[in-house]
């Protein structure tokens, strides 16, 4: 657990870019520090591994406060990741994976099979191992950075904007990959980032700063979303809000219908007004409306307990039915939800 406790920066200019810090950054959570630009958020992740040091306060790790903790040694369990990688642009990317085990003294041999483990690991082909960082994509790059960082398995890992500058569909599979290693090694991160969308997606706990290096608000994203503490958090979590809070709402309770289905090639089926139409496996074809039976209609699909309400709502807005194609993880439908059932899961979702 990293623990800020009254922290304070005051630059040698007399700029205050943290003031009184005080919160949590629990062990094997994603933290996530956000904020509009200059509020502090790359000043407090840098007092963490002693980059910047904190002019009063402390920071503890685990108990232990970060300034007596001698740099090197603190950093050797501390990865850190900032934007656009950082590479080292002369030395191959095995090379720059295995950083700091050639500074740990590992032999070169295992200080190389571990950085091939991680290009894996962070979806890599190992045939970039030998390439340079020029040859790389940003986003490649970026898995790169995250790869040198997981080296020497540290506990910690400070995340500083690392996916800012990537384009949007990078950066989303960039986000989902971070989740996914996540998921496996359940280190302590404290990631920073001006958009409050990735917050969201990333944090399990998230802290609004404003300017001037406050705490505005620090909780996980759902209560940010449904109780922002005052007008700053509402306006920097911007205007859909309610929508996006959706995410956060499990589709496990929604109603769904199972005799709204129709397997193609059989009979008319039931007298609805529109009925989904499956392969003999059980996948979704398309909906048949009962004014016009002989065209099949686009749907939209969403995995049932699984997919959150957000993705419900939006598998149904996808078709002219109303309706949303509940199915399982192997794609093959198990009921519909239809627009009463949306309706009332809302309805719900609104009082809770
Ligand atoms: N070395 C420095 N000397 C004086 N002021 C500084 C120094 N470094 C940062 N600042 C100021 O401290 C404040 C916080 O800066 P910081 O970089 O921590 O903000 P940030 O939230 O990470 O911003 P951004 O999102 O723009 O990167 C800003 O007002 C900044 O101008």
């Amino acid at each position: 657990m990293i623990t800020f406790d009254s922290v304070t920066k005051r630059y040698p200019d007399g700029t205050v870019a943290v003031d009184h810090l005080s919160l949590e950054a629990p062990t094997g959570e994603i933290t996530v520090f956000v904020g509009p630009s200059g509020c502090g958020k790359t000043t407090s992740l840098r007092m963490i591994n002693r980059m910047i040091d904190a002019t009063e306060g402390r920071i503890l790790l685990d108990g232990e406060p970060v300034q007596s903790i001698d740099p090197p040694t603190l950093r050797r369990g501390i990865g850190y990741v900032i934007q656009q990688a950082g590479l080292f642009p002369h030395r191959k990317i095995v090379d720059n994976v295995a950083t700091v085990p050639y500074l740990l003294g590992w032999d070169r041999k295992k200080a190389r099979a571990r950085a091939m483990e991680l290009l894996e690991r962070v979806g890599l082909d190992p045939a970039f191992a030998s390439r340079y960082p020029f040859q790389l994509s940003g986003g490649q790059q970026q898995r790169v950075g995250v790869a040198r960082a997981l080296a020497a398995d540290p506990p910690v890992l400070l995340m500083d904007e690392p996916f800012s500058a990537v384009d949007p569909i990078v950066r989303t599979s960039l986000q989902d990959e971070l989740l996914r290693l996540q998921g496996e090694l359940n280190k302590t991160i404290v990631f920073v980032t001006h958009d409050i969308d990735e917050a969201i997606k990333l944090g399990d706990r998230v802290a609004v700063l404003r300017v001037g290096g406050k705490l505005a608000q620090l909780a996980d994203p759902k209560t940010l979303l449904s109780e922002p503490a005052d007008d700053f958090v509402r306006e920097f979590l911007g205007h859909d809000r309610g929508i996006r809070r959706l995410q956060f709402v499990s589709t496990e309770g929604l109603r769904i219908r199972t005799d709204l289905t129709v397997t193609e090639g059989s009979g008319d089926g039931a007298a609805e007004p529109w009925l989904l139409v499956v392969t003999g496996d059980g996948r979704p074809v398309g909906w048949r409306s009962g004014a016009r039976p002989s065209e099949l209609e686009p749907y939209g699909t969403y995995v049932h307990g699984r997919d959150s309400m957000r993705a419900a709502l939006d598998a149904a807005l996808l078709s002219p039915s109303g309706c949303a194609v509940a199915v399982n993880g192997d794609g093959k439908v198990v009921g519909v939800a239809t627009r009463e059932a949306l309706d009332a899961a809302l309805a719900e979702a609104a009082d809770g």
